[in-house]
């Protein structure tokens, strides 16, 4: 770290996370806009007074990240860089007397998350250009023996409005495979069930199958618009239906799961397995691109929601007529009434 005592005005480019020079922010950019907010820090759009350029400034308060956090961060997104699906962090940080700042290419259409309509998800097409896309982005990480470790849509960040460039970013959680960490945060939808098992301070191995489990969960919030459950725990109902069918203790597929069809059911069963190491890996993807993956039309066929063997339960049978009918059950009304409770609280 390094000040500037000589008062010379120099520029951010000549700043480095080993050489962190202290430099006023708005000497070197005019600040834009805010992009964003995160847990401790936030994101702004500015322009680079010396070049020109818009580019993302990522802000992290001194008082809630610590210098060697920052360069773990920094040191990693640069490392990350040049694959075509990871944003592209420039070789410059630096510090002002509160923060550390890095620099980052700027996204025009912002993150994932307020592109996906609640309710009603995006097209299957947009769904399988963005999936390849990250495919290929964890692939490299896991590749590198990195495990990202916070895949969610608002670490997706879009750069053309028809999806053909998405990038991941956030690489703040981002770890090596094996490491020991301790279990600090609570658990979003996206977290592993290992995960959500652990209690608070218990020592976590990372693994790329964690990544496996939330890119499974980032593909049903894509295609729906909602969250398959709250917690990927057993107490959590909407999983615990979910888990019975991977499981195959019932071949009755769970009602926000049928408008899939049954290849990429099979995909969901590999991808969501409750034991991490049965998972699949993230580029197994390119197995399932090919076929459809939503279902044409309603059908009022019951077997259609099972896998093969035939379930005799007549209750069952009657619900499926009922929706086959556009008729909602109280069961699934309360469903859809959580869920965009949920959907609400979390945008
Ligand atoms: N390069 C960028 N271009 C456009 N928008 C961006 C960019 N980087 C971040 N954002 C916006 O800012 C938000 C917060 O960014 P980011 O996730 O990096 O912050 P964070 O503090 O690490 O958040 P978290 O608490 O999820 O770790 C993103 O969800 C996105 O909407």
């Amino acid at each position: 770290m390094s000040n500037n005592p000589s008062n010379i005005p120099r520029s951010p480019r000549l700043s480095t996370p080993d050489n962190l020079l202290q430099l006023c922010l708005r000497d070197h950019y005019d600040i834009l806009r805010e992009l964003g907010r995160g847990t401790y820090g936030k994101v702004v759009l500015a322009k680079c007074r010396e070049t020109g350029t818009n580019i993302a400034l990522k802000i992290l308060p001194k008082t809630h990240v610590k210098l060697k956090e920052f360069q773990r961060e920094f040191n990693l997104s640069y490392f990350l860089s040049p694959h075509t699906n990871i944003v592209d962090t420039y070789n410059v940080a630096f510090e002002t007397r509160v923060s550390f700042v890095f620099v980052q290419e700027f996204a025009p259409f912002g993150d994932l998350f307020d592109l996906i309509s609640p309710q009603e998800g995006m097209s299957e097409k947009d769904s399988k250009t963005v999936m390849k896309q990250i495919s290929s982005a964890l692939d490299f990480m896991h590749s590198k023996q990195l495990v990202h470790r916070d895949i969610k849509p608002e670490n997706i960040l879009v750069f053309e409005k028809d999806f053909s460039k998405v990038k991941l970013m956030d690489f703040g959680m981002s770890r090596k495979e094996g490491t020991i960490v301790r279990k600090v945060n609570g658990s979003i939808p996206y977290t592993p069930p290992e995960i959500c098992d652990a209690v608070r301070n218990e020592s976590i191995s990372v693994s790329s199958s964690g990544d496996m489990f939330a890119y499974g969960v980032l593909l049903f919030c894509m295609l729906t618009g909602n969250f398959p459950w709250e917690n990927a725990d057993i107490s959590d109902i909407y999983y615990n239906e979910f888990i019975q069918w991977q499981r195959r203790k019932t071949t009755k597929i769970p009602s926000q799961w049928r408008k899939f069809t049954p290849r990429l059911m099979r995909f969901f069963r590999k991808a969501l397995d409750c034991k991490p190491e049965r998972r699949c890996e993230v580029k197994d993807i390119s197995k399932y691109i090919n076929d459809n993956w939503l279902r044409q039309t309603k059908t009022s066929n019951d077997s259609d929601f099972e896998d093969d063997v035939t379930d005799s339960d007549h209750m069952d049978k009657l619900t499926n007529i009922l929706q086959d009918h556009g008729i909602e059950t109280k069961v699934d009304k309360r469903l859809r009434e959580r869920r965009i409770s949920e959907w609400l609280l979390a945008s």
